[in-house]
Parts: C-alpha cells; sequence; structure tokens
C-alpha cells in the first residue's frame, strides 16, 4: 500500500550529520540509523560523506569507512526508504554516481553553489540517464539576489532535475527571505520545489514552515539536528508539527522520536545545541560545514573561532574553499601582532 504524504523527508543525519562526527560514521551506525528510519516510513534518507561523494581527503577530512559500504549496507536494510546520494560536481564525479546508482541508490541530489547550476549540467543529466530521481541543490542560497536564484533553478529545470531545493546553508535565511525565495520558484518553475535549513539561528524550524506554506514539498530534516553548525530542522519534532497543521509524511511520529533518543543521540559527540559559534555561522553567512575547520585552526593558532567565521563571511568563501579557513586564521595573528607592535 502506498503511503500519502503531502510533503516528503528526506533524512540527511547520515550525510549532513557526516560534519558533526568527522566523517567517522561506521557501518554498525549508519545500518541502526537506516534500519529505524526505514521502519518509521522516512521515504528518503541521505547517505554520503557529509561533503559529498568522494568528499573523503586531506581539504575535507577523511572518512573512516568508505561511503559505498555504507551506502550498501544501508540499502540492505531498508525496505521501502530510498537512498539519496549528495553529489557536489568537481568533488564528485561522474564515476562516483555511477557506482552509487549500481548499488541501488535511488536519488541523486546535485549541489552547487547557488550561483554556479551550469556546473552541474552534466550530472544532472547522467543521473536521469541513470533512472535516478534527480534534485538540483541549490547551495548557499542567502547569498543571492532572489532572481539569480530563480535563474540558476531554471537552468537546472532545463537540465533535468526533478525537484529544485532552496539550500540554507549557513542558517542565515529569515523568514521572509524564504517566503520570497520559495514563492518566486513555485511560480518560476514546473518542476517540485524543496527546502534545506540550518539552525543556526534558530529559525530552521519556522523557515522550513514558511517554505511549506509558500508550496515547497521535498523538505530535508535531521533527527536530533544531527547536521552541520547547530543542525538542520529537527526530523522528528518537524513530523510532530506537521501532524499538528494536518500535513502528511508518512512518517509514525513515536518511530522516529524512539530512533532520535535512543540511537542517534547515543552517536552525537555532544547534543546539538546554539554555540556561539554555530550563531556566528548564521549571522556572518558561512557555511555550516566550516565549524569544526574553523574551530580546530582557531586552536591552532591561538585565536577566537569567531574572528575566523566572521572574516569568512567578509569574504563570501565558497564551499570547496576550506583552505582559506587557516589562510584568514594566520593573518588574522599576523594582523593582531602589527597592532600590538
Ligand atoms: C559541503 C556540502 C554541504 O554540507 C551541503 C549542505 O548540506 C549544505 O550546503 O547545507
Ligand atoms: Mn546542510
Amino acid at each position: 500500500m502506498t503511503m500519502k504524504r503531502d510533503v516528503f523527508i528526506t533524512e540527511v543525519a547520515l550525510r549532513d550529520g557526516s560534519h558533526v562526527v568527522s566523517h567517522q560514521f561506521t557501518v554498525d551506525q549508519v545500518v541502526q540509523v537506516a534500519k529505524a528510519l526505514d521502519e518509521a516510513g522516512v521515504p528518503y534518507i541521505e547517505i554520503s560523506h557529509g561533503d559529498g561523494l568522494a568528499g573523503s581527503s586531506l581539504q575535507y577530512g577523511f572518512s573512516h569507512t568508505n561511503e559505498l559500504e555504507l551506502i550498501e549496507a544501508a540499502i540492505s536494510v531498508c525496505n521501502q526508504a530510498k537512498i539519496s546520494v549528495l553529489l557536489l560536481p568537481g568533488i564528485g564525479t561522474m564515476n562516483d554516481l555511477k557506482e552509487a546508482a549500481n548499488l541501488g541508490a535511488k536519488m541523486a541530489r546535485i549541489a552547487t553553489h547557488v550561483t554556479e547550476a551550469d556546473v552541474s549540467a552534466q550530472h544532472i543529466g547522467l543521473a536521469k540517464k541513470l533512472g535516478m530521481e534527480t534534485v538540483g541543490f541549490l547551495m548557499m542560497a542567502h547569498s543571492a539576489p532572489v532572481e539569480k536564484l530563480v535563474e540558476q533553478a531554471k537552468l537546472m529545470e532545463s537540465y533535468g532535475a526533478d525537484v529544485v531545493y532552496v539550500v540554507d546553508s549557513a542558517g542565515a535565511l529569515l523568514p521572509h527571505e524564504v517566503r520570497e525565495r520559495i514563492s518566486a520558484l513555485k511560480n518560476a518553475l514546473q518542476i517540485e520545489v524543496g527546502f534545506h535549513g540550518h539552525n543556526n539561528l534558530s529559525l530552521a524550524m519556522a523557515n522550513t514552515l514558511v517554505a511549506i506554506e509558500e508550496g515547497a514539498t521535498r523538505i530535508d530534516g535531521s533527527v536530533r539536528c544531527m547536521g552541520a553548525g547547530a543542525g538542520n530542522t529537527q526530523t522528528e519534532v518537524l513530523v510532530a508539527v506537521l501532524d499538528r497543521l494536518g500535513i502528511q509524511t508518512g512518517i509514525d511520529l513515536y518511530k522516529i522520536m524512539d530512533l532520535a533518543e535512543e540511537i542517534v543521540a547515543p552517536i552525537l559527540p555532544a547534543p546539538q545545541e546554539i554555540t556561539r559559534d554555530s550563531l556566528i555561522l548564521g549571522y556572518a553567512g558561512v557555511y555550516s560545514s566550516f565549524l569544526l575547520h574553523s574551530q580546530k585552526a582557531a586552536k591552532k593558532f591561538g585565536i577566537d573561532s569567531r574572528d575566523i567565521l566572521i572574516e569568512l563571511g567578509k569574504r563570501k568563501v565558497v564551499g570547496g574553499q576550506e583552505d582559506m579557513i587557516v589562510d584568514v586564521a594566520k593573518e588574522l595573528v599576523k594582523k593582531a601582532a602589527t597592532v600590538n607592535n
């Protein structure tokens, strides 16, 4: 029997949450979480390195376990949920996508910076050819005007994407900005629209509800907020709120609450909360995945991680420029030394 769903949730704890554990997920953890999510009725579960397929590297952090092994293990325990993979062109290759599809991944999300949709053409084309449901994922959506976002989303639609997402990578968008963006995309596109939030300004839930009000039907969440920075819209809370609103997700509330509490919470290094650093991510408009890298650099150079994050925000650094974090830290140390002498 097919479940009636008004909104389709993609659970990203096993991908965005990979940043939280510095990409150290084990097969055992992934199997336990994926099996419980499947039993709870979650329709899509994303699994990849935090920075997408082939993200395991010196630049982004090496994975504990090869993501293809994690994907395969998750697929083997899911009965109804489809496994999704994230791919950032330039990090992941066409071959990585083929390998994931061969293992049985059914959805591909092709992510680009919000102004660079043109680099997704080949990957979207290949995903469609492989028979995968294909999503265009426009990251750092706060950093471009609405007209630019629409132009880029239309490009992804023209390449064959089935869905385009507004991705608030920095958790910087305010509710009225989400409303403008989703409503503009709904007016301009023929395909479904999605929203991926981060909770750095404590707005992930409010922004998600605004997105749904404006017609978004694809929504990301992470159980226990297990995503980069302060995490994403908390899936089990979202399921409860949507249920109260009469919006069907097809997800069993008790089951998702139980797995959040009993399986995911013990995996978290610390409970997800809005710390001063994650708050700065949203305030300064910095990629949530830069959090741990910036904290590491701050410790190494003996400076305040907030200063690094503020400077990265001023420079409008985009994903893939993680090496800038250390450069900025060094410059701040040098500047402080000049001022003191
Ligand atoms: C670096 C990829 C990134 O984590 C993708 C994502 O979830 C986002 O931009 O929020
Ligand atoms: Mn994210």
